[in-house]
């Protein structure tokens, strides 16, 4: 067996699920490619500084690092994207964070990101998309957005499940749809690459219950169901369909004049949950002229991905979208943009996304004081307009900062 790369930090402990978080948890990070190099070191010099100040030394993170992408081929050998011991390390210490990972198009590696999600079942990838007072926006009022995404992270078309034009693969599933299935409806079969969209009532439950779960436990106003139901039938239709059996079957939520919307009171505070639904593109458009509309959302996957940077650019980019990728088990925090190639290595980008992924997860891990700390700085750094080119650019003003800068700005102001 080959030599372990990573090195388990002493003097820290596991987090172990459903027993309480030690003082000192090792959390295992994955740098990430492109601008990885730049917020990673970032965001954990703001976390480190922000649990500091709250806890004054009694508790402390262990970091630990573990590899994907290209440092791993560096590490570990060309092919090695995703190495056995990565999943392992993300398994064991079930609490996680990773930079963003290259995904190429057309051709090469199926996404490592979409690959981890799978591994791990982390079925819900959780966005919050919030205003923060000062930042640019090309809304007229951007604090009218603030929304929680809950998209489907496991299944869709997103699962990548395809076969190439031109290939063997590609033909027999043409001539199976053709002979044995009877469909006449691919336009040109000798040239057509296939993709194969699987949604399944499981998949869709349990995305939608813990959106569901997600509004009662704070105290929000709705949850929208996004498909585009009416031209996929049977499997976003699935999707809408299933999502409000299971506000009914399992919230108890009463059909409105007729339905298919529905309410229910929520436990905790008596206040009504509307349970309603939007077709993907009419809402497109009703979250840019009534995002006030729109609270929590619970979609596919594909349509996640579309409608979290468009969210994101609302509330002024794709630089403060903090993300997390959840299971019943395990949990990866990981911002919502890629790696933007260009800036790599420039200690220029924002590591506003990134940071706010950790918030998110300090806030899981329960250490909600830390969590303050980091809001405080974020809040604090960008009304004193210490803010990176990202924002810079769009603001009166400001004093455009690197990367690095604006974590100290951030942590200065804790
Ligand atoms: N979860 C993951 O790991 C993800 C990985 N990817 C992968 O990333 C690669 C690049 O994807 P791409 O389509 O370019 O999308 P990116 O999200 O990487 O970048 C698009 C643009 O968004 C802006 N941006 C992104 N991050 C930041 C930041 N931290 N601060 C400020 N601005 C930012 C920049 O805009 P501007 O040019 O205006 O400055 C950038 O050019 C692809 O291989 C893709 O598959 C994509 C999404 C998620
Ligand atoms: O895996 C990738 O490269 C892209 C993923 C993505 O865009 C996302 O999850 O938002
Ligand atoms: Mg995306």
């Amino acid at each position: 067996m080959s030599e372990s790369k990573i090195k388990v930090p002493a003097g820290g402990q596991k987090i172990v699920p459903g027993q309480a978080v030690p003082d000192n948890p090792i959390i295992p990070f994955i740098e990430g490619d492109g601008i990885g190099v730049d917020i990673t070191p970032v965001m954990i010099k703001v976390i480190d500084a922000a649990v500091d100040k709250a806890y004054g030394g009694r508790k402390k993170i262990h970091w630990m690092e573990v590899y994907a992408g290209e440092k791993s081929t560096q590490i570990y050998g060309p092919d090695e994207w995703l190495p056995k011991e990565t999943f392992d390390a993300l398994k064991t210490y079930s609490v996680s964070i990773k930079g963003p990972m290259t995904t190429p198009v057309g051709g090469g590696i199926r996404s490592l990101n979409v690959a981890l999600r799978q591994e791990l079942d982390l079925y819900q990838c959780v966005r919050p998309v919030r205003y923060f007072k000062g930042v640019p926006s090309p809304l007229k009022q951007p604090e009218l957005t603030d929304m929680v995404i809950f998209r489907e992270n496991t299944e869709d078309i997103y699962a990548g499940i395809e076969w190439q034009a031109l290939s063997e693969g590609a033909k027999k599933v043409i001539d199976f749809l053709q002979g044995e299935m009877g469909v006449r409806k691919i336009r040109f079969p000798a040239t057509s690459g296939i993709g194969i969209k699987p949604v399944s009532i499981e998949g869709t439950t349990r995305i939608v219950r813990a959106a569901i779960r997600y509004a009662i436990d704070n105290d929000r106003k709705s949850v929208t169901l996004v498909h585009k139901g009416n031209i996929m039938k049977f499997t976003e239709g699935l999707f809408r369909d299933t999502g409000y059996k299971v506000a009914q079957e399992e919230f108890g939520a009463q059909p409105i004049d007729g339905g298919p919307w529905c309410k229910f009171k929520n436990p905790n505070t008596g206040r009504e949950i509307v349970v309603k639904d939007a077709i993907a593109d009419a809402f497109l458009q009703q979250i840019l002229l009534r995002p006030a509309e729109y609270d929590v959302i619970a979609t596919l996957n594909l349509n996640g991905d579309y409608v979290s940077d468009a969210l994101a650019a609302q509330v002024g980019g794709i630089g403060i979208a903090p993300g997390a990728n959840i299971s019943d088990q395990y949990a990866c925090f990981e911002a919502t943009h890629g790696t933007a190639p260009k800036y790599a290595g420039l200690d220029k980008v924002n590591p506003g996304s990134l940071i706010l992924s950790a918030e998110m997860m300090l806030r899981h891990l329960g250490w909600k004081e830390a969590a303050d700390r980091v809001i405080q700085g974020m809040e604090a750094a960008i009304a004193d307009k210490q803010v990176t080119y990202d924002f810079a650019r769009l603001m009166e003003g400001a004093n455009e900062v690197s990367c690095s800068e604006f974590g100290d700005a951030m942590i200065a102001r804790m």
